[in-house]
Parts: structure tokens; C-alpha cells; sequence
């Protein structure tokens, strides 16, 4: 038995005010240790677009205090009797997701597709109360977190951990519809808002072996960036007023990152080849899209859908793929006792294009 001497301490949030530079550090409880849990020592953690608006209480009441970061990695410290799949000493990860039903007769669990386990166990690693009064969950801008084994991740032996961290969620957000879609060889793939999650989505795109990768964000000043990413072009929808109906019907496949109501979504469609899909991954605060045009969904025979991370086998499939193709985010590191900072670096748009926080004590 691994020792358990140690606190649970992390950043914060009291009330929405601490999406400006306002999370306290400070002790929480975390959930109720069972014997199917893992405790991890945190080494590092990214920084999430979902951070700022659960923080904000962006999508509705967050039950303060909340402790967000979903992007974890560190080592196992202690690891229940249940847990067959991790070790202690064992480098592993968590994402956006920290508990589902997993019985045999959930239609989703039992597929292997726990993100949409439509059962109240359901639990996010953070800002979620557990169902069966374990008490709240907590995430990974802390010293230690405690989750659930069927969410921990083994991280390959390739990957560093500042690299594997934002992909927990922020690289399986986009690796999984890229993968149910269909994007592969043969393919032309968008990948609208080029942030956190965008970033991902031209390296995913690119890895997956599509044939063109397009981004398509707002400023001119992002392209070289982009490009040098990986996209094969790079359309600044604030620079030129024609760029719909220049790339009219040149894309299979879209993936929106974008979460500002205000996004032109009916351009973004017009961008589709008949029979494409535009999958929507950014989440707007209040939940909606702008009003779309049904003409022209049913004048070009396009789908729009949505995703939601993605499950623990695609996690592990995705890190796979990124450890065997060398793929390298560009992440900038920054101290966790920093946090406040990073958060505020953030909402004014300034990571290339993923801040992880490191505890400087763990790692
Ligand atoms: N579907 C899911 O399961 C899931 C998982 C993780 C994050 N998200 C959501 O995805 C969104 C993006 O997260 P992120 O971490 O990449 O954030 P981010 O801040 O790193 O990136 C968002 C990007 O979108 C760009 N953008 C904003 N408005 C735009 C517009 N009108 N047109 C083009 N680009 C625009 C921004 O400049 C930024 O580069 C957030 O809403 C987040 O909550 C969803
Ligand atoms: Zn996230």
C-alpha cells in the first residue's frame, strides 16, 4: 500500500469572478476513495478553452469551489484493489471525463462509447457531483487528483508529458470525429477556429493522412503559424470577404472549434462538397449556434452533427498514434502558481497554442 500521506490542494474558483485572475489556492476534498480509484501526483496539466467557461459559469451554475484542468498527467501514487489496468509508479493521464455507468446493459458503455453514457454516474473531472454521494470532483490544476481507473490512461513510453497532457482532451476532441468522419487519404478537411483544440485538428488531419488540410480562423497574423503547422492552406475569414465563395464546395469534412455565437456558420457550410459534414465540437456559453440556413443544408446535401471527447479507447488509440508518428503540439509551459496568469494569457488569445501548467514540485 502506497503511503497516502499527502493533501489535496489546487487553484480555486469561488464564484465566476475567478476567470479574471481571481482562483485561490486552497484544500479540497476529493471524491470518496473506493477501491476502484487511482490516485495521481500531478506533473502536468493543460489549460482548456472549457476551464474559462466553467470558471466564468459560462454554460450555467458551477458548483464553486471548483478546481478545473482536464488535460492531466502525473503519476500513479495509489491505485485501488478493482484497478487492473494501472500500476503505482505508473505514468498516466486523465481527461474530461472522470466516471461513467460501465454496466454491461448501457447501450454506450457497453460500445465503448462511455463519453455518451446517457446514465446519471456520469461525472466530468471537474465541476460534476458524483451520483452515488462520493462528494464532488475535482480537477487537475492541483497537486493531486483522484479518479476513477476505468479514466486513467497508461501514457506511452514516447510521448513527453507536457505534449500528452492537452491531448487528453484537447487532442481527442478532434481525433474523434476526425475518425468517425472518414477523414483519411482522399479527403479535404477544414478545421474552423484554429486555438487549443484546432491545433490538433490540423495535426490529427494531417497524421490521419488526409489529402488537404485547410485552417480557417479570423486574422491574417495566425497564418504563417498554421502552415507551418502542417495546413496545406490557411483562409483568414476577417482578411477577405470572398473567401465562401472562393472555397465553395472544396471540403468533405469540417470541424468547428469555435464557440462565439457570432461565428458565420452558413459561410463555414457553403464550404462543403455535396454529401460533407460539418461536426461541431466548440461549445457557445448559452449553448446555441447562430440560425442556420436550410437551404443551404438541403441545396448541397450536407449533415451538421456534433461530438463530445472522446472515449478512454480513443484516448489510448489517439496517444498510439501520436507516439508512433512523432506528432509534436506546439505547447508553451507555464508554472502552476502561475495559473492565474495563464487563465488571463488565455482569454486575451495569446497561446501558440497550448499553455500546459507544470507543478514545479512534482515534476
Ligand atoms: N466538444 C467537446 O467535447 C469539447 C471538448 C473540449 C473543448 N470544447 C470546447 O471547444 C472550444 C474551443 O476550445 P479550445 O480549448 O480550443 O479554446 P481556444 O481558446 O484554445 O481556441 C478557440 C479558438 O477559436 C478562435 N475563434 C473564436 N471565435 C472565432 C470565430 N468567430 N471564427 C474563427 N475562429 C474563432 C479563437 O481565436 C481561438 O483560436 C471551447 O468552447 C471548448 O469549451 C469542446
Ligand atoms: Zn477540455
Amino acid at each position: 500500500m502506497a503511503s497516502t500521506d499527502y493533501k489535496f490542494e489546487g487553484w480555486l474558483g469561488h464564484d465566476a469572478d475567478s476567470v479574471n485572475g481571481n482562483m485561490k489556492w486552497g484544500e479540497f476534498e476529493p471524491k470518496k476513495w473506493t477501491e476502484d480509484d487511482v490516485d495521481i501526483q500531478i506533473t502536468h496539466c493543460g489549460i482548456c478553452g472549457s476551464d474559462l467557461h466553467t470558471l466564468s459559469a459560462g454554460w450555467g451554475a458551477t458548483p464553486f469551489p471548483c478546481c478545473v484542468g482536464h488535460e492531466i498527467v502525473g503519476k500513479a501514487v495509489r491505485v485501488g484493489k478493482n484497478v487492473k489496468n494501472i500500476a503505482v509508479g505508473d505514468r498516466v493521464g486523465v481527461g474530461a471525463q472522470a466516471m461513467s455507468c460501465q454496466k454491461d446493459d448501457c447501450p454506450e458503455c457497453s460500445a465503448g462509447l462511455e463519453n455518451y453514457c446517457g446514465r446519471p454516474q456520469k461525472a466530468n473531472t471537474y465541476g460534476d457531483v458524483y451520483a452515488d454521494g462520493q462528494g464532488k470532483s475535482y480537477g487537475g490544476y492541483a497537486d493531486y487528483n483522484r479518479t476513477n481507473g476505468h479514466f486513467v490512461i497508461k501514457i506511452p513510453e514516447g510521448l513527453a508529458s507536457e505534449d500528452a497532457a492537452p491531448m487528453l482532451c484537447g487532442g481527442v476532441t478532434v481525433y474523434s470525429p476526425l475518425k468517425t468522419n472518414g477523414c483519411g487519404p482522399g479527403k479535404t478537411v477544414g478545421i474552423v477556429g484554429v486555438g487549443g483544440l484546432g491545433h490538433f485538428g490540423v495535426l490529427f488531419a494531417k497524421a490521419l493522412g488526409a489529402d488537404r488540410v485547410v485552417g480557417i480562423s479570423r486574422k491574417a497574423e495566425k497564418r504563417d503559424e498554421v502552415l507551418k503547422l502542417g495546413a496545406d492552406e490557411y483562409i483568414a475569414t476577417d482578411d477577405d470577404e470572398d473567401w465562401a465563395t472562393k472555397g465553395r464546395r472544396s471540403l468533405d469534412l469540417i470541424v468547428s472549434t469555435v464557440s462565439s455565437e457570432k461565428m458565420p456558420m452558413n459561410d463555414y457550410l457553403k464550404l462543403l462538397k455535396v454529401g460533407g459534414s460539418l461536426i461541431q465540437v466548440g461549445a457557445p456559453d448559452k449553448g446555441n449556434l447562430p440560425p442556420i440556413n436550410v437551404f443551404i443544408l438541403l441545396g448541397n446535401g450536407i449533415k451538421i452533427g456534433g461530438s463530445g471527447v472522446g472515449s478512454p479507447d480513443e484516448i489510448r488509440e489517439m496517444l498510439e498514434l501520436a507516439a508512433e508518428k512523432g506528432i509534436k503540439p506546439w505547447v508553451e509551459k507555464r508554472p502552476l502558481k502561475d495559473a492565474n496568469q495563464a487563465i488571463l494569457d488565455v482569454k486575451a488569445g495569446k497561446p501558440r497554442f497550448r499553455y500546459v501548467l507544470v507543478n514545479e514540485k512534482h515534476a
